[in-house]
């Protein structure tokens, strides 16, 4: 690993809020992460523990309610100028759940994957913009004549492809893939995330990746956040938290899937889940790092308790 990576995206104590007075909802709050150039990092949690709105956060799609959002160095949240939102709209890409619901029907693939190209005159000529929406075509794995054709005539792995295609050929600094896979048929998974893969390694580009999918995580990630309720509570390189979860909660949530990896079942053997570890009144709990680049959230007693367990596991 590298010692000093060029951090591309930073959270620090960020909090979202839905609904105003007594129907308000912290979605998500106390979230903090950085996310190198070139590397995939991962949000994995339950349904409603706050993924999506961290990403709508980080898109400006959603405002924050408290803390600080930093892309390349300048902060993104809050109000800015008109000028500066257009040019992040461009550099922070997002590739959709859903590709049926996330593409205009009504529109050709050759416009579809123009439009942010027309929007940004990202081409010299209209020729100089068909040869760049061919040449996507083709790194995405769509033919030549299907260049004129509408969504509905793809698959849904080939309507993801498109998808893929309008946001890479932005050239963005980030993209933001919202469960990118999980609508897709299980036998073309693997393929959307070896193309993303595949850009990935090509063009150095730096995901922020949404599942619930422990294993899709543990694939494409180089570093995991594990949230619940709205809070992370274990960030780890992938690995390293499959090996060593050490909140329960990711205990929990690992157990859940069968890994076969006979280390991960031991561990599983020796740390069980108690339920008093959560009387958080003694001292504010807060994301201690635990292990080198391991961070738990944690208060005292439970530091305490995670480190004997550790020694012990270590003796
Ligand atoms: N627009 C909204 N208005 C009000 N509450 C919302 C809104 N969007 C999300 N929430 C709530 O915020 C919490 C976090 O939701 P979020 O969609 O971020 O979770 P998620 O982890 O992405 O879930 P999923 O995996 O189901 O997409 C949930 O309690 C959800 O009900």
């Amino acid at each position: 690993m590298q010692t000093n990576p060029e951090i591309v995206l930073s959270l620090r104590d960020v909090a979202v809020t839905y609904g105003e007075g007594k129907n308000a909802l912290t979605a998500v709050q106390h979230v903090n992460f950085d996310i190198h150039k070139g590397e995939t990092f991962s949000l994995v949690g339950e349904s409603g523990s706050g993924k999506s709105t961290i990403a709508k956060a980080v898109l400006g799609i959603h405002d924050t309610s408290s803390g600080v959002v930093n892309f390349e160095g300048a902060q993104i949240n809050g109000k800015l100028p008109a000028k500066q939102r257009h040019a992040l709209d461009r550099k922070i890409q997002m590739i959709f759940q859903d590709p049926a619901a996330s593409l205009n029907e009504r529109a050709t693939v050759d416009y579809i994957i123009s439009e942010g190209l027309y929007n940004y005159h990202l081409y010299d000529s209209e020729e100089d913009r068909e040869k760049k929406v061919r040449q996507m075509m083709a790194e995405v794995g769509l033919l030549p004549e299907q260049l004129y054709r509408y969504p509905h005539e793809f698959s849904g792995g080939q309507r993801q492809r498109i998808g893929i295609a309008r946001a890479l050929i932005m050239q963005p600094d980030l993209v933001v893939c919202d469960e990118p896979i999980s609508a897709l048929d299980m036998s073309i998974r693997a393929q959307v995330l070896n193309l993303l893969k595949k850009f990935q390694e090509e063009e150095g580009l730096t995901y922020l990746f949404i599942a619930h999918d422990l294993s899709v995580v543990r694939y494409i990630s180089d570093r995991i956040a594990v949230i619940r309720h709205g809070r992370i509570v274990e960030v780890a390189e992938t690995e390293e938290l499959f090996t060593h979860p050490i909140h329960p909660y990711t205990q929990a949530l690992l157990s859940a899937v069968p890994v076969p990896d006979p280390q991960l079942a031991q561990h599983k053997q020796l740390i069980v889940y108690d339920p008093s570890m959560h009387h958080y009144e003694t001292d504010k709990p807060s994301l201690v790092e635990i292990l080198p680049g391991h961070f738990v959230w944690c208060n005292k007693a439970e530091e305490a308790k995670y480190r004997g367990e550790l020694a012990g596991l270590a003796g």
